[in-house]
């Protein structure tokens, strides 16, 4: 199943299933993305904001049988366009297929560092009264330019969409939000599905060590089908009509991650259950919340 595509409302064709390289240490990421690469990956997912973007794309392969994302960094949304040429000098590309704003806030462009400026107390130096619609305004520029085949955002609570699609000429192609049955964030994934915005699912096993595998609904299923409760988690996202990020720069788990099998109905309602008894708990769990400081208007920190 990972030559399976869904359709962008540019158009384009967009891998099912994508390698993240978030925490993938550098020197490690090279050749995760060969092994991927090589394996039958065609999608990897970067960001300015991990750096190691000069190990984030593999030679040997076609450029144009692959699908590369990048994302701007908080500091540079006011200067998207210097964002994207930095992460294209890093990848030694001329241009990535999809190019997406990585929070929806401004960090001082002018602070004490370039990536996470600081103020005197130690918290992040934001530039509050930025609103994240410009950031929009200066990435709709960009398509003209030929650097980005699509653009789009990341991290958008409904809240955050309600306030941007009145004021967007372009719809973003794609929403990058964390999703697993732990934190299903129905509520945007419906909007998006009806304004035509592709779900690209982050941290699909609970980022850092996976703790989502060992949820009791996702072993049962994985023991039903004789897979890997990894396999459970990645296939709930193909159901789900989305598109899947599995970050690993194990050899053996790059290759485990590209199965993903047809989850029947009993599978994906024990999983929506399991999601609704937590949210009805509000127990839901959020594995990636950095300390911003600021109101994202997800329902679960909100
Ligand atoms: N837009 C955004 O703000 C964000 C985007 N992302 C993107 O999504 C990607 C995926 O999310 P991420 O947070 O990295 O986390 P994942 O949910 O992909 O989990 C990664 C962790 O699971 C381990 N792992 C991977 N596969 C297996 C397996 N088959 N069995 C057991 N353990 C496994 C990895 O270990 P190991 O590597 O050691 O094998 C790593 O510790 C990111 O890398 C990034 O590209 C993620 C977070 C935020
Ligand atoms: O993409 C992954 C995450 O969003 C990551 O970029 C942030 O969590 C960042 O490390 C931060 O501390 O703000």
């Amino acid at each position: 199943m990972t030559d399976k595509t869904f359709k962008l409302n540019t158009g384009q064709n967009i891998p099912a299933l994508g390698l993240g390289t978030w925490q993938s240490e550098p020197g490690k990421v090279k050749a995760a993305v060969a092994h991927a690469l090589k394996s039958g990956y065609k999608l990897v997912d970067g960001a300015y904001c991990y750096a190691n973007e000069d190990e984030a794309f593999a030679a040997g392969v076609k450029r144009e049988d692959i699908f590369v994302v990048t994302k701007v960094w908080a500091t540079y949304n006011t200067r998207v366009e210097l964002g994207l040429d930095k992460s294209l000098k890093s990848l030694g590309l001329d241009y990535v297929d999809l190019f997406l704003v990585h929070w929806p806030l401004l960090m001082n462009p002018e602070g004490n560092d370039d990536k996470f400026p600081k103020l005197p107390d130690g918290s992040r130096d934001i530039i509050r009264t930025h609103n994240h619609v410009d950031t929009w305004k200066l990435m709709e520029k960009l398509v003209a330019t030929g650097k980005t085949r699509a653009i789009g955002v990341s991290n958008y609570s409904k809240r955050y969409l309600e306030q941007l699609l009145p004021e967007a000429t372009i719809v973003p192609a794609v929403n990058q939000i964390e999703n697993h049955p732990s934190l299903p964030q129905q509520e945007i994934v419906d909007l998006c599905k009806e304004k035509g915005i592709h779900i690209m699912a982050y941290s699909p096993l609970g980022s850092t060590g996976g703790p989502v595998m060992q949820a009791e609904p996702v072993v049962k299923i994985a023991e039903k089908h004789g897979v890997a409760p990894s396999t459970v988690l990645l296939s709930y996202h193909i159901a789900r009509g989305n598109t899947v990020l599995a970050k690993s720069v194990t050899p053996d788990r790059i290759k485990t991650n590209m199965l993903l099998i047809d989850l029947d109905a009993e599978d994906q309602k024990a999983l929506k259950d399991y999601s609704d008894s937590l949210t009805k708990e509000g127990k839901l769990q959020r594995y990636v919340y950095p300390p911003f400081g600021i109101d994202f208007g997800f329902p679960d920190k909100s």
